[in-house]
This record gives structure tokens, C-alpha cells and sequence, in this order.
């Protein structure tokens, strides 16, 4: 395996019931890069997600992630979703540590909340969080275990446009910081190309085209309006 790779998928597909969704899939998963799945709804981003995520097992082919194969829950993955599935009963640190008082713990999770500016909100309930800061809080929970890969399915669909656009840079800021591998599912093709260096197009149960991004996270008008050609790229795509 080269140094720089991260993930293998050789040969995936999926199967329920009748139903193809994916069919020999492979694709190369880098270190610290942010990857974006697109695509029609119902076209199996999701389904590569699980799969990647060990939540699933594929009907052909394999998974590997630092050379060990994915055949159960992948241990070194952390996923985020549109909700934010918080244990309500918890405070907002009980919530990134599960609770543990130990020392160490409670320090990362602090360093934590400080990366995603919830400092002031450590001892208050989910509850009291708007949507924006719970979805904050279950970025933090979904990095206190160090994990090598962060998957995020549509982890911002719920949110209003400024609030979205608040979450799409911190998140960048944090996975850059961390140097973490991350994987998102979007139906946004406009947050793929803020956000992700290479974008996935997932169509006719494969991988149609991957694009590059040079322009991931730069906020100079020139930047932007090459992300805006490569969407609207992505998109002709997509629908022809
Ligand atoms: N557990 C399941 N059992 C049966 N069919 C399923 C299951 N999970 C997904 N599917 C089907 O597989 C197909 C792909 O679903 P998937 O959720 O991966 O698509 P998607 O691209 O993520 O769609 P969306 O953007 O709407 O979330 C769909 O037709 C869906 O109905």
C-alpha cells in the first residue's frame, strides 16, 4: 500500500434484495484529505458511508483502512449525521467524555469544546444548545477518540443558510488542525466544493467521475468562482 493511502475499496458492491446499489466500486482514500460524496438522491452515497464505516457489510469485494479489512464497526471511524444524537440526560462535556471523570479526558474534551467554541457551555444540557451549537458539540464528541477518519452524513441538511455556512468553516478549520481524514455526504454539490479537495460523483451504482479541487476552503473571489465552474461541472454530471 502506498504511504499516502489511507483507505482501499477494491471491488465493493452492494446488494438489497433485487436491488443494485453499488456496483465494483474502488476507490483510493487519502491521508488527511476531505473527500465529498455527491450525487442523485437514492444513487448510494449513504450505503458507501455504512460500508465504510463497517454499520455494513458488502456483497463483493473489500474495505481496508491502514491495511486492516473493515469487517465489522470500524473502530478508528467517528460519524456525524443531520441529527445530532446527544444523550439529552448529559451535560454538554459528559456528552464528549460518556461521562468519564478521568483526568485526561476531561482536559481533551475541554481543548475540545474550546476548538469549537463551546467553552462557556460545558456544564449546561443539550437542551439549552441551538441547533448550530449542537451540532458543534457532536463534531467535538465525534473527534475525542482520535479517530484516523470522520465521516459526516449530511451532518448540516438541518441547518439554516448562515449557520451553515458558520459549520462548513469551522469544520474545515478542524479537520485541517487535527489533520483528520474525512468523508463527506452531501446533496449540496456547492458545500462539496467549499469544502472537500476531491468530490466523488456517484451514479449508475459506480463512481462516474472523481474531480479535483484546488480551491477547497480559499475564500478569494477568483477561488470562488472556479469552485462555482467545477460545480456547475459536477452538476451537468449529475443530471446528464
Ligand atoms: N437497509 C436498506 N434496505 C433496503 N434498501 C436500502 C437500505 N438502505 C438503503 N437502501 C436503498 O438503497 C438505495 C441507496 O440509498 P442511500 O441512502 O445510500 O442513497 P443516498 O445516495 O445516500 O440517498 P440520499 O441522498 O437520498 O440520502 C436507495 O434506493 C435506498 O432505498
Amino acid at each position: 500500500m502506498t504511504a499516502n493511502i489511507l483507505m482501499t475499496i477494491r471491488d465493493i458492491s452492494k446488494v438489497y434484495g433485487q436491488h443494485i446499489v453499488l456496483k465494483n466500486v474502488d476507490l483510493d482514500v487519502y491521508h488527511h484529505e476531505f473527500l465529498a460524496l455527491v450525487g442523485k438522491s437514492g444513487g448510494g452515497k449513504s450505503t458507501l458511508l455504512r460500508l465504510i464505516a463497517g454499520l455494513e457489510q458488502p456483497n463483493n469485494g473489500e474495505i481496508k483502512q491502514s491495511d486492516r479489512l473493515i469487517e465489522k464497526t470500524n473502530d478508528k471511524a467517528r460519524m456525524m449525521f443531520q441529527e445530532d444524537r446527544l444523550l439529552p440526560w448529559m451535560s454538554v462535556l459528559d456528552n464528549i467524555t460518556f461521562a468519564s471523570k478521568n483526568t485526561q479526558a476531561q482536559k481533551e474534551a475541554k481543548n475540545l469544546l474550546d476548538l469549537v467554541g463551546l467553552t462557556e457551555y460545558a456544564d449546561v444540557y443539550p437542551t439549552k444548545l441551538s441547533g448550530g451549537q449542537k451540532q458543534r458539540l457532536a463534531l467535538a464528541r465525534a473527534l475525542f477518540a482520535h479517530p484516523d477518519l470522520l465521516l459526516l452524513d449530511e451532518p448540516l441538511g438541518a441547518l439554516d443558510a448562515l449557520t451553515r455556512r458558520n459549520m462548513q468553516d469551522l469544520i474545515i478549520k478542524v479537520c485541517q488542525k487535527k489533520q483528520i481524514t474525512t468523508i463527506l455526504v452531501t446533496h449540496d454539490i456547492n458545500e462539496a466544493v467549499r469544502m472537500a479537495n476531491r468530490i466523488v460523483l456517484i451514479k449508475d451504482q459506480g463512481i462516474k467521475e472523481v474531480f479535483e479541487n484546488p480551491y477547497q476552503g480559499i475564500n478569494t473571489t477568483e477561488a470562488k468562482e472556479k469552485r462555482a465552474l467545477i460545480a456547475d461541472d459536477i452538476l451537468e454530471k449529475i443530471l446528464n
